[in-house]
């Protein structure tokens, strides 16, 4: 019998990507899908539908009882809502989410399977039932440099990140390009003229980013075209944001080292005016001395869409950027160099699309991987 597969979110930012990575892979042949929406029940389901074309309730738990498997990209808020109700009801399904609601929960396993396969492996012989894509830049980070973790190598690892206003959603994305419109329009003359003096433009510019509408900075708070912002989600209260302290309790967690304990990862987390792909600097302390030979040996082996990047102006301006990784599932790895604090220290710099490695290919392997067994 076809496996039922509900999918909801499925025309989100993430889930547009989950259903184009879906169709290309073919995924939708070997299932039986049943859309959901939050907004427009008894609407008409995307052409992949097969029998079951109309839109279902996704709050209808009778409906979503009926999913072998349910996969969402609908967000923290529906998973708070929904999951508990549908548990409750007996429903002994897989649930595959792209939200952070039940990641770091002891039931719910981090699926990102080049990385943790023996991880997950593990939870389905056990009879686990929910699968967590894990935060952004964590997928992303480790699908580049994971070999080092997984040669017991890393003593500590401290991650800078730049990351995109695609990570904050489709509004996030609008403003920023908003901003940068408004941005060019108030100097516009100034800059037609290569004669204007550069100063006078910055100070125009500095006048109309401090002057920005409400409306234009709804979704970041304050301007981020031409600008930074050092804090991603919530203030944690004791000096870090939450997406910093993911980046130790998650890449723990994914590698199953446990999330109380385990290795140190800490750094700062930064949202920059890209508009799509986290890219992070990254410091390890090694516990030896390792060739940087060698390094590049284990980071080229480690998975299929790791791309190592020469250490050159050139690779890097090429290959290294979040425009030249934009759409694809290319991890780059470049930068790679011992650091001046001692031989054990190494830095790279990595760059990852978080829509696919970050958000929508993890959940899809795991659907694979169910319907695969
Ligand atoms: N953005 C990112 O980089 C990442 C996001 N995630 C997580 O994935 C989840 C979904 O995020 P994201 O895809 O960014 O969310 P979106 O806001 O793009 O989509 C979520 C839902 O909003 C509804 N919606 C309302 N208006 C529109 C519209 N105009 N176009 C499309 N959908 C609309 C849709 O529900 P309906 O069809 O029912 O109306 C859709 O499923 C979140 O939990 C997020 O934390 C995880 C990793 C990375
Ligand atoms: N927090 C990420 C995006 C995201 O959705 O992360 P998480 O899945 O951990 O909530 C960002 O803003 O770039």
């Amino acid at each position: 019998m076809t496996t039922l597969v509900g999918l909801v979110g499925w025309r989100g930012m993430v889930g547009s990507v989950l259903m184009d990575r879906m169709t290309a892979e073919a995924d939708f042949d070997l299932i039986e899908p049943l859309f959901f929406s939050t907004s427009n029940a008894g609407g008409a389901a995307p052409a992949q539908a097969k029998n079951e074309t109309t839109l279902q309730n996704a709050f209808d738990i009778e409906q979503l009882k009926r999913c072998d498997i349910i996969i969402t990209a609908q967000g923290g808020d529906y998973t708070n809502e929904v999951f508990p109700k549908l548990r409750a009801a007996g429903w002994t399904g897989h649930w595959i989410d792209a939200a952070s609601s039940l990641r770091m929960n002891d039931d719910a396993v981090i699926v990102l399977d080049p990385v943790n396969m023996p991880v997950i492996k593990q939870a389905l012989s056990a009879g686990g039932k929910n699968w967590v894509g894990g935060n952004c830049t964590v997928s992303c980070m480790l699908m580049g440099v994971g070999a080092l973790y997984k040669a017991g190598l890393v003593e500590w690892m401290s991650t800078q990140t730049y990351q995109a206003a695609s990570g904050g959603g489709a509004q996030h994305m609008r403003e920023l390009l908003t901003q940068y419109g408004t941005l060019n329009a108030a100097v516009k003359p100034l800059l037609d003229d290569p004669k204007s003096a550069i100063l006078e433009i910055d100070r125009q510019v500095i006048a109309k980013q401090r002057s920005l509408s409400a409306d234009e900075t709804a979704n970041f708070g304050v301007p981020l075209g031409g600008s930074l912002i050092p804090w991603i989600d919530k203030d944690l209260g004791n000096g870090q944001s939450k997406e910093e302290w993911k980046g130790m309790a998650e890449t723990n967690k994914i590698l199953g080292n446990g999330s109380a304990q385990g290795i140190p990862v800490d750094g700062f987390c930064v949202r920059v005016g890209a508009m799509r792909c986290h890219s992070q600097a990254l410091t390890f302390k090694l516990k030896k001395d390792v060739p940087l030979a060698d390094i590049e040996a284990m980071i080229r082996a480690d998975n299929e869409w790791v791309k190592f990047v020469p250490n050159t102006r050139e690779d890097t301006l090429r290959d290294l950027t979040p425009v030249a990784v934009t759409g694809t599932m290319t991890i780059p790895v470049g930068r790679v160099r011992k650091l001046a604090m001692g031989p054990e220290y190494v830095g790279a710099f990595t760059i990852g699309d978080q829509l696919l490695w970050g958000a929508a290919e993890p959940l899809r392997r795991m659907l694979r991987i169910l319907i695969d067994r």
